[in-house]
C-alpha cells in the first residue's frame, strides 16, 4: 500500500500518510493558500495534524450510501484542486484518537476521510488496524467492578454513558459486576481465575480501589505461597493492571496519577494500555496483617475526619467538609512514639521542588534497584537497629503519604514531592500547636505555599515506620466507650493536659483501621495502574 494517499476532509483535499508510529494528514490546498502560514502548526480539523498510532483509539470504515446529501461539499471541493468527482466519493473511514485539552483532560476526537474508491478505503483501514493490532500493551478483555453507591452514586451512569461506549469502540470486551455489598469486589478477586483478563477496572472512589487491590494482592500472594501476616515477607508483584474510573468522593488515587479525575480521560488511558507501577504499604498490628494502603495513611486529624464522616455518608462527598470542620474545631492531639527507617538508597527528598511526572527518573531508578534486589534470594530489608530513628510527642496528625495525595481540594497534595513508585512514603508529623497554626498548615494544602515550612511540622522520607500510642489499646477501648456513652463524643476528649487519652484510628485510603499501634512497610512497585503519571503540560497530540 502507498505510504501516502489523497483523500477528502471537510471539502478539501488532504494527503494522509502513515509511518511506523505516526498517522498524519495535511491539507494540500493550504500549501498555496494565503492562509497557509497562519494555519501551519495549528490544531483541529482542516489543518495539518498528526497522531501517534499509540494514541489512535479505533479506525472504522463507513460505507456512504450515496452522494446526494453531501453533494454540496463535494461540489465545493471539486471546484478547487481535486480530480475526484461526486460519483467517486462513496467510501469513507473514521479515525478516533486521543486529543488533549486543558489540565490533563483527554477526550476522544474523530476525523473522517472520504476516499475515491473502495479499495483505497479498505487498504487504509487495514493498514491502520494492523498497526493498532501491534500495540501489544492494550487490554482486550477487562473485568469491571462498579460501586453504585460511591461518591454521588453516579458510578453506573458514568460507566454506561461515558466509558462503555469507548471500550466498545476500542473493541475491548468486558465482564461487568455491579457490586451488591461492601467487599464484594475484594472477595471476588481473591478467588476468581484472573488469567482470562488483561486488567481490572474499578468504577468508584479510593475505597473501591482499595477493595480491588486487596483482592488482587491477596490472590497473588496466595498463589506464590507468601505469608501476608509476616511484616517481613517480600511480597510478589501483581501482574494485572488496574484502571480507575473516578466516581467516588475524593478520587485521590486517580487525581494523583492522571492529574485530573475525569472518567473519559481515565477510560482513554486504559484503552491505550498505559502502565504505571505503584508502591503499596502494608499495615500490620502485632504480626497480623490489617490492610494495604496506596494513598494516605492518616492518624489523628484524617483518622478522626474519616471516622466522623462515616456517620454522614448520606451527605455524599461533602461529608468530608462537614467532618473536617468538626474535627478541626475539636483540635484533638494524640500522644505516642514514631519509629522510622529513613529511605537512604532512593533519589529525592520530600522538600524537593521537582515533581513525580510521567517517565519519572526517581521512580525508574527505584525500579532498577528493585530488579537488582529481586535477583537476590534473601530479603534485604531486615534493617540494623541503629538505622531506626525515634520521635516522641503529642501530634495533631501523623500522615504517611505513599504518593502526593493530590485531589481537587488539594491540587498539590499532602506531600507534593512524593513519588508514585520510588519505594518510599513521606511521613508527615504535625505536632501539637494552636488552632490558628494548624489552620495555617491546612490552608497551605490548598495553595502553593509550603505546608512543611512550619516549626511544628516535620517530614521524613521513609521505608518503614512503627507507631505506638502512649495509651495501650486494651485500656483505650474502655475509655472511649465510657466517654461516648456518658458525655458524647468530645467530652472525654478534653482532659486538662490538652491531649487525649483516647486513641485515634488510622484512615487507610478512606477505610478505617481501628488499631492505633501499627507497623507500616512500603513494597516498591507492587501493583500497576493503567495510567502514565501526570504528563508535562507541554505534551501535545501533534
Ligand atoms: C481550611 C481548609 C482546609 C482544607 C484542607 C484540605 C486538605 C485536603 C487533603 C485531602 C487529602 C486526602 C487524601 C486522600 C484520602 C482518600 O483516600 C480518602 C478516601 O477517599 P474516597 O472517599 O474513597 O474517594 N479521603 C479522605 C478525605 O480521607
Ligand atoms: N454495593 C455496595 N454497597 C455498599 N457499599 C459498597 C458497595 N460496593 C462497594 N462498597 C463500599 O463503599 C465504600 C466507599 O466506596 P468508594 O467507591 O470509595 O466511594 P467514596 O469515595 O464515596 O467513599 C467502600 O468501602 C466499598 O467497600
Ligand atoms: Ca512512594
Amino acid at each position: 500500500m502507498a505510504a501516502a494517499a489523497r483523500v477528502l476532509l471537510n471539502g478539501q483535499v488532504f494527503e494522509i500518510s502513515l509511518n511506523e508510529s505516526v498517522f498524519s494528514w495535511k491539507s494540500l490546498r493550504l500549501r498555496n493558500s494565503p492562509s497557509a502560514a497562519a494555519a501551519r502548526g495549528g490544531r483541529g480539523e482542516g489543518e495539518n495534524q498528526s497522531v501517534p498510532v499509540s494514541e489512535i483509539i479505533a479506525v472504522c470504515k463507513t460505507e456512504v450510501a450515496g452522494t446526494c446529501k453531501e453533494s454540496g461539499r463535494w461540489q465545493k471541493m471539486t471546484s478547487t484542486t481535486t480530480s475526484f468527482t461526486p460519483e467517486q466519493i462513496l467510501h469513507d473511514f473514521t479515525v478516533y484518537y486521543v486529543q488533549r485539552s486543558k489540565e490533563h483532560h483527554w477526550c476522544c476526537a474523530e476525523v473522517t476521510f472520504y476516499c475515491s474508491d473502495q479499495l483505497l478505503c479498505n487498504q487504509w483501514v487495514q493498514a491502520l488496524q494492523r498497526r493498532l493490532d501491534l500495540q501489544g500493551v492494550r487490554p482486550k478483555n477487562l473485568l469491571v467492578f462498579i460501586n453504585p453507591f460511591g461518591g454521588k452514586q453516579l458510578g453506573k451512569h458514568i460507566y454506561d454513558k461515558k466509558v462503555a461506549p469507548l471500550f466498545q469502540l476500542a473493541s475491548i470486551t468486558t465482564e461487568v459486576i455491579v457490586t451488591e455489598h461492601a467487599n464484594h469486589a475484594r472477595d471476588h478477586l481473591a478467588e476468581v481465575d484472573l488469567r482470562i483478563y488483561d486488567g481490572i477496572v474499578c468504577v468508584g472512589g479510593d475505597g473501591m480501589f482499595s477493595e480491588v487491590i486487596h483482592g488482587l494482592i491477596c490472590q497473588t500472594q496466595k498463589i506464590a505461597g507468601i505469608d501476608q501476616n509476616d511484616p517481613n515477607s517480600k511480597l510478589v508483584a501483581c501482574s494485572l493492571r488496574i484502571g480507575i474510573i473516578p466516581a467516588g468522593s475524593t478520587d485521590c488515587i486517580c487525581y494523583a496519577t492522571v492529574g485530573v479525575n475525569d472518567p473519559v480521560t481515565s477510560a482513554l488511558h486504559i484503552i491505550v494500555g498505559d502502565s504505571q507501577p505503584m508502591d503499596v504499604s502494608s499495615v500490620h498490628h502485632n504480626n497480623t496483617f490489617l490492610k494495604y494502603s496506596v494513598s494516605l495513611l492518616g492518624y489523628g486529624f484524617y483518622g478522626d475526619v474519616l471516622k466522623d464522616s462515616e456517620n454522614n455518608r448520606w451527605m455524599g462527598p461533602s461529608r468530608y467538609d462537614f467532618s473536617g470542620f468538626k474535627t478541626f474545631l475539636s483540635h484533638q492531639c494524640y500522644e505516642g512514639t514514631v519509629l522510622y527507617l529513613p529511605a537512604t538508597e532512593t533519589l529525592g527528598n520530600p522538600r524537593d521542588e521537582s515533581r513525580c511526572t510521567a517517565g519519572c527518573y526517581v521512580c525508574q531508578y527505584s525500579g532498577k534497584l528493585l530488579d537488582l534486589s529481586n535477583n537476590k534470594q534473601e530479603l534485604k530489608h531486615v534493617a540494623e537497629e541503629e538505622d531506626w530513628k525515634v520521635v516522641k510527642g503529642k501530634f495533631l496528625a501523623i500522615n504517611a503519604a505513599n504518593m502526593s495525595c493530590a485531589c481537587s481540594k488539594s491540587p498539590m497534595g499532602l506531600s507534593p514531592a512524593a513519588h508514585l513508585a520510588d519505594g518510599t512514603i513521606d511521613l508527615i508529623l504535625v505536632r501539637k500547636c494552636s488552632r490558628f497554626n494548624f489552620l495555617r498548615h491546612l490552608i497551605r494544602h490548598t495553595n502553593k505555599d509550603d505546608q512543611f515550612d512550619l516549626a511544628f511540622v516535620e517530614v521524613y522520607r521513609v521505608k518503614q515506620f512503627i507507631f505506638t500510642p502512649k495509651y495501650s489499646e486494651e485500656d483505650n477501648i474502655d475509655i472511649r466507650d465510657i466517654g461516648k456513652n456518658l458525655f458524647g463524643q468530645f467530652c472525654s476528649d478534653h482532659p486538662a493536659c490538652g491531649c487525649s487519652q483516647v486513641n485515634s484510628n488510622w484512615n487507610c485510603d478512606g477505610e478505617i483501621i481501628e488499631h492505633a499501634a501499627v507497623e507500616v512497610r512500603v513494597h516498591c512497585q507492587l501493583i500497576k495502574l493503567f495510567v502514565r503519571g501526570i504528563e508535562h503540560s507541554t505534551q501535545k497530540t501533534s
